[in-house]
C-alpha cells in the first residue's frame, strides 16, 4: 500500500516515462474531448492551466477557446498565500513566469476576475483516482480553489496512466465532476452546494 507522498512520486515516474509523442497523442484525443464536450460548449467562460513537466497538454482546447470567443481564465500562484487569483487572457502574448516556473497571466496586462464567474475548470492533476479525487504536487492550491467555488463544473484531464484505484483522499481533497482520459470519460455526482 502506497501512501500518499508514494503514489506522488511513483505517478511522477510513470509520466516522466511516457514518451513526447506519446503525450502529443494523447493530448491532442484529450483536447477533441474537451472542446466536444456539452460542460465545454455551454460554458463562456474556462479556466485552464499552463501545462508544465509533461501534463497533458491543453494549449489546443485553449486555443480553441480564444479563437471561438470564450473567456479564457488562467491561474496566478500566490506562493505566499497558498493561492490561486484568476485572470482573463486575451493571447498568449498576455503570459509571463510565474511560481514554479509555470506561464501566467501578467498581472499588468490581464483583468482580475471575480471566480463566480469561471463556469468550468480544466483542472491538471499527477493522478486521479476512479471516484473523482485528484492528487496534485501536494500545495493543495487547487483544493483550496475550489473548495471556495463549488459552482464551476469541475474537469480532470489526464492520461490513462494517471488514473488509478485510490489516490487516498482526505477530507480536504477535492472532487471532479468530470475526468477525461483519453480511453475515458467519467462522471461523477457530487452533492451541489448551494
Ligand atoms: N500547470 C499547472 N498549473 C498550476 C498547477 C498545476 O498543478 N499545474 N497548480 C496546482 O496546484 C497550481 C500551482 N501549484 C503548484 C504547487 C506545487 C508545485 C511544485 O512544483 N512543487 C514542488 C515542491 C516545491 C515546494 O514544496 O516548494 C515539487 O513538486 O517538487 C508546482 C505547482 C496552479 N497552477
Ligand atoms: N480547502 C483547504 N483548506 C485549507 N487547507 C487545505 C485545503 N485543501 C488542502 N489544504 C492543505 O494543503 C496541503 C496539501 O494538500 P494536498 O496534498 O491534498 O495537495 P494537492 O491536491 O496534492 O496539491 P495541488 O492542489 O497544489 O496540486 C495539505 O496540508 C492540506 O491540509
Amino acid at each position: 500500500m502506497k501512501n500518499k507522498k508514494e503514489l506522488r512520486r511513483h505517478l511522477l515516474e510513470v509520466r516522466s516515462r511516457l514518451s513526447s509523442a506519446y503525450k502529443k497523442e494523447c493530448s491532442d484525443i484529450i483536447c477533441r474531448k474537451v472542446t466536444g464536450h456539452p460542460a465545454y460548449k455551454q460554458a463562456k467562460t474556462v479556466m485552464f492551466y499552463m501545462p508544465v513537466r509533461g501534463e497533458a497538454d491543453v494549449l489546443p482546447a485553449l486555443k480553441e477557446a480564444l479563437s471561438s470567443g470564450k473567456r479564457v481564465i488562467l491561474p496566478k500562484t500566490e506562493k505566499e498565500k497558498k493561492s490561486i487569483r484568476c485572470f482573463r487572457i486575451r493571447g498568449l502574448k498576455d503570459l509571463t513566469e510565474g511560481a514554479y516556473g509555470i506561464l501566467e497571466p501578467d498581472a499588468s496586462l490581464c483583468q482580475e476576475i471575480v471566480v463566480q464567474k469561471v463556469e468550468l475548470v480544466i483542472v491538471p492533476g499527477v493522478g486521479f483516482d476512479v471516484s473523482g479525487f485528484r492528487l496534485g504536487y501536494g500545495g493543495g492550491y487547487y483544493d483550496r480553489f475550489l473548495s471556495r467555488h463549488p459552482g464551476a463544473v469541475r474537469m480532470g484531464v489526464a492520461y490513462d496512466e494517471q488514473i488509478v484505484n485510490d489516490v487516498k483522499a482526505e477530507p480536504h481533497d477535492c472532487r471532479m465532476d468530470w475526468l477525461v482520459s483519453p480511453r475515458k470519460i467519467l462522471e461523477f455526482t457530487r452533492l451541489k452546494i448551494k
